[in-house]
């Protein structure tokens, strides 16, 4: 296992603050966003009011990973909402160095981080502005490092929430799982911005679980059950079924 803090391969030009306490790391990466003079990594020990996917509260007992980086964006929001993609890849690997291990962890899409067929991470990817350029992007990211919710804390057909050290024995600090974090960021973002999508495209299917295999994607319109093609070159998600082919661009997905 790697030991924590390596912070000489914290990425050159990228801010990080820790605070103790704040509503919820997203909400604050909206208020800092308009005096942003680069990247920021923001780290909270504890939120009073963590927001998850659709509207959903997110858990964040004490000792779990909760923290957002907010940039402001070049491109357009097409390009920024594949930055969902970019952070997942980020958390798989901040897990693998933490662990030393890569079995059992696999990534969900559109973005969550699996581990032993369990949730260990989810990503909140936030935006503000119109199709004509966005003000700020923020990735929030959240890691049971320490607990998981309890399954009743979570939807009924949801994966049952793990925690990093429930399942592997690794104990890590939310400060310690960021020093991997956000060199891991830096790297994708790096990759995504010299040869676009493609690279993290392959990389993520490589990591993805059940391509091939049936899942359901719910829609806000309709549920369908098929088998995993692929993600598209938008990062849509395709499915097929006997009658058609299906290309997702927002849905749940359930195993
Ligand atoms: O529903 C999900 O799977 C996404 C959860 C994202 C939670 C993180 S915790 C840090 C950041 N701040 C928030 O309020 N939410 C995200």
């Amino acid at each position: 296992m790697k030991s924590g803090c390596d912070r000489q391969d914290w990425p050159i030009g990228v801010g990080r603050r820790v605070l103790a306490e704040v509503d919820s790391t997203n909400a604050e990466a909206a208020r800092i966003a308009p005096d942003l003079t680069g990247p920021e990594w923001i780290l909270a020990l504890t939120q009073t009011a963590a927001r998850g996917r659709r509207g959903r509260p997110w858990t964040n007992p004490p000792g779990n990973f909760a923290a957002t980086l907010v940039m402001r964006p070049t491109e357009s929001p097409d390009q920024v909402a594949l930055r969902s993609f970019v952070g997942s890849l980020a958390v798989f690997d901040a897990v693998v160095a933490a662990t030393g291990r890569a079995d059992g962890v696999a990534l969900k899409w559109p973005n969550d981080v699996l581990l032993n067929g369990g949730k260990l991470a989810g990503i909140l990817l936030e935006s503000a502005g119109s199709s004509a350029g966005l003000s700020y992007f923020a990735i929030g990211v959240g890691v049971n490092l320490a607990q998981a919710p309890s399954p009743d804390q979570v939807e009924p057909q949801a994966l049952r929430p793990v925690s990093l050290l429930s399942e592997t024995g690794a104990s890590v600090t939310p400060e310690a799982f960021l020093d991997l974090l956000a060199p891991a960021y830096a790297r994708y973002e790096d990759q995504f911005r010299t040869y676009g999508f493609a690279p993290i495209r392959r990389a993520w299917l490589d990591r993805a679980a059940k391509l091939g295999q049936a899942i359901t994607a719910r829609t806000a319109r309709e549920s369908i059950k098929g088998t995993f093609e692929t993600v598209d070159a938008s990062g849509n998600l395709v499915l097929t079924t006997a009658k058609s082919r299906h290309a997702i661009p927002a849905a749940e997905v359930f195993f």
